[in-house]
Formats: C-alpha cells, structure tokens, sequence
C-alpha cells in the first residue's frame, strides 16, 4: 500500500529540495500567524512551484475568514487546504463548496473516545489529520512536536482517508507504522533544528527511516 507523506511547514527552497528528494507527496505551508512557521501566501506562492506535479502543496490555516482563504487560494493555488482549527462540519462544506478543493480536517486527539468527533465530517471532509492535542499553554493547536498514543488509531474504520501527525521523528517512525499501519504520516518539528527551521539533513534522514520501517516490515 503506498503511504503518503507530508512535510510540513515549509519555508525555504532547500527544505523543499529535501522533501521533494526523500519522496513527499504532499508538502504543507502554514498559514497561521503565531507559528514560527507562518509564511507569506505570496511566497508559499512562489515556493509551491518547485512541488507541480511532484507532490500535492497544502494550505494549513486555522479557523480562516473567507477573505483570508481567498488570497491564500488566488496566490498559491493550493491542491488542498487543511482546516486545522475548530471548524464545524457546515465550515468546512461551505469551504469546499468555495474553492472546489479536497479539504482535510484536522481533530486533535489522545484517547480513542476522541475518534467519535470525525463522525459529524464523515461524507464531508474528503481527508482527515489525527493530531495531538496541543498541550497546556502552547499558543499553537498544532506543530506542538507532541505524540500521543497511536494506536487508538487502529480503531477507525477502514474507509478513513487519514494522515498521522503530532510528534513524528526518525527515531519513532517505525513504531508508529507498526502500531497504527495509517495510510499517511504529517511531520513538521521533527525535521527542524529549531522551531520553524527546517534541515534537509533531518529530512532526509526521516525519508530513510520511513523506508527502512517499510523494508522491515516487507521483509
Ligand atoms: O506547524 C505549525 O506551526 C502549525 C500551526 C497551526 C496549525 C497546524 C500546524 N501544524 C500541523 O501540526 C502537525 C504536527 O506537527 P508536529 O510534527 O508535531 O510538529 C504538522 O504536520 C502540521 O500539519
């Protein structure tokens, strides 16, 4: 089964490089002011180009006004917006119907009781984002470097469309694909060397440890 891979949180020509050399199919560009990740529509613009028919760009924004959404979409064109806030299943109808775009929405979680708030978007969110919930304080509902225990996952129903995130490195990769077998993997943090500040050596070295969790399991 292929996996999809998404490397979030772009913002410089060599971290694209890097996530387009590993293999990601899909790349994110936040759109969310707070975060040392935030980057201009323009420029996310001017990035995404490099991603045309190599990998799927993302736009992440949290809670985003239609006026907002409007420039992202004219400046960047993305293949996908991911709503990554507290959008209610009318919200993100009403954004899909905007913009003809697939829409994934993101609900954070930390016990398996927290699967039941996908039901309300099942039919209308083509994909979904399993992400920790942020923890106490952080002023950012995701890109929070935190995990949670995967394997409430393996109690969706096979039919999900879903991307695993929160907390992904090269060193735990393995484990969460052998825990909760998801179709797809989000990371950020992960692959920075301070908050916001990607390191294609990180990359790199997360895409070897997705293959080499892969080839073992093959094996
Ligand atoms: O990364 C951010 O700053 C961010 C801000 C606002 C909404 C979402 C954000 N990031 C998303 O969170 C996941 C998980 O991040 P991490 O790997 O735990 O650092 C990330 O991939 C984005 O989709």
């Amino acid at each position: 089964m292929a996996l999809d891979i998404k490397i979030c949180g772009l913002k410089t020509d060599g971290a694209m490089a890097a996530a387009l050399a590993g293999g990601a199919s899909h790349v994110g560009f936040i759109f969310f002011a707070k975060s040392p990740r935030y980057v201009e529509p323009a420029e996310a613009g001017r990035l995404r180009e490099a991603a045309r028919g190599k990998a799927k760009a993302v736009a992440v924004t949290v809670d985003a006004t239609d006026a907002f959404l409007d420039e992202i979409v004219a400046a960047m064109q993305p293949d996908m917006l991911q709503l990554h806030g507290s959008e209610t299943p009318e919200r993100v109808a009403e954004v899909k119907a905007r913009y003809g775009l697939p829409v994934m929405k993101a609900l954070s979680v930390s016990e398996a009781a927290d699967l039941e708030r996908l039901k309300p978007f099942i039919g209308i969110a083509d994909h979904f984002l399993f992400d920790a919930k942020p923890p106490k304080g952080s002023e950012l509902p995701g890109g929070n470097g935190v995990a949670y225990d995967w394997r409430i996952l393996t109690g969706l129903d096979a039919g999900v469309d879903y991307m695993l995130s929160g907390g992904l490195n090269a060193a735990n990769i393995g484990d969460a694909l052998r825990l909760a077998n998801p179709p797809g993997i989000d990371i950020s943090s992960g692959v920075e060397s301070a908050p916001g500040v990607k390191d294609p050596a990180l990359i790199e070295q997360f895409f070897r440890a997705v293959r080499a969790a892969r080839d073992n399991r093959a094996a």
